[in-house]
């Protein structure tokens, strides 16, 4: 079993994609999927690759799916880095059409989904076997008020966390503390 969270600067990045989601996340999501070596895991919105590394490092297998193929390309570049890319098939494509091409998931991460939020849900959230986790990262509150909503709307009783994380700048006179970008991360167990 891995507990090693690869620290955000081993990651390859690029201009037209956003970078890895940070590594403190990063850690509380692999907490909230309750991962085991069983699982097939999706992630939509897969970006830079920061979440697929971690579910690549801990999965069975791991669908990745983004609409930008720069986010593809980038995912790719990293899996390769660490050794990864035989537990991962990456899909450039919409991620509620994604879902049609993939059988039997067990965990889905949704960290992106522009314009598609309630039909990536409820096609995941249906599919997913009972016991199945759903989680949802986000950075925009409708984004997060929209999956209470929708998660509730089919049945599931979902868990909202947020987390604000500061990081220590050494200063010569002390140190500064950070903050990154609050984040709210949405969980939802298959009844
Ligand atoms: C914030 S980034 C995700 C970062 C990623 N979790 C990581 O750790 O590297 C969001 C990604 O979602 C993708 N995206 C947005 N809407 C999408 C959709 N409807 N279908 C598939 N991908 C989508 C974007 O292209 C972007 O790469």
């Amino acid at each position: 079993m891995y507990f090693d969270i690869t620290p955000d600067a081993e990651f390859t990045k690029t201009e037209k994609v956003p970078g890895p989601t940070k590594e403190e996340i990063r850690a509380l999501v692999i907490s909230k999927m309750r991962l085991s070596d069983k699982d097939i895991v999706v992630d939509i919105g897969c970006g830079t690759g920061g979440l697929t590394v971690e579910f690549a490092k801990r999965a069975k297998n791991v669908f990745s799916v983004d609409i930008n193929p720069d986010a593809i390309k980038t995912t790719r570049t990293n899996l390769e880095k660490l050794g990864l890319e035989n537990k991962v098939e990456l899909i450039q494509e919409e991620g509620f059409q994604a879902l049609d091409q993939i059988d039997d998931f067990t965990r889905i991460m949704i960290g992106g989904s522009n314009g598609n939020l309630d039909n990536i849900i409820e096609e995941a959230y249906i599919r997913l076997p009972v016991g199945g986790q759903i989680v949802i990262t986000s950075i925009v509150l409708e984004t997060a008020t929209d999956s209470v909503r929708m998660l509730k709307d089919l049945g599931a009783e979902p868990e909202v966390v947020n987390l604000c994380v500061s990081k220590g700048v050494m200063l010569e006179r002390g140190v500064m503390m950070k903050a990154l970008n609050p984040i709210t991360i949405i969980t939802a167990r298959k009844q």
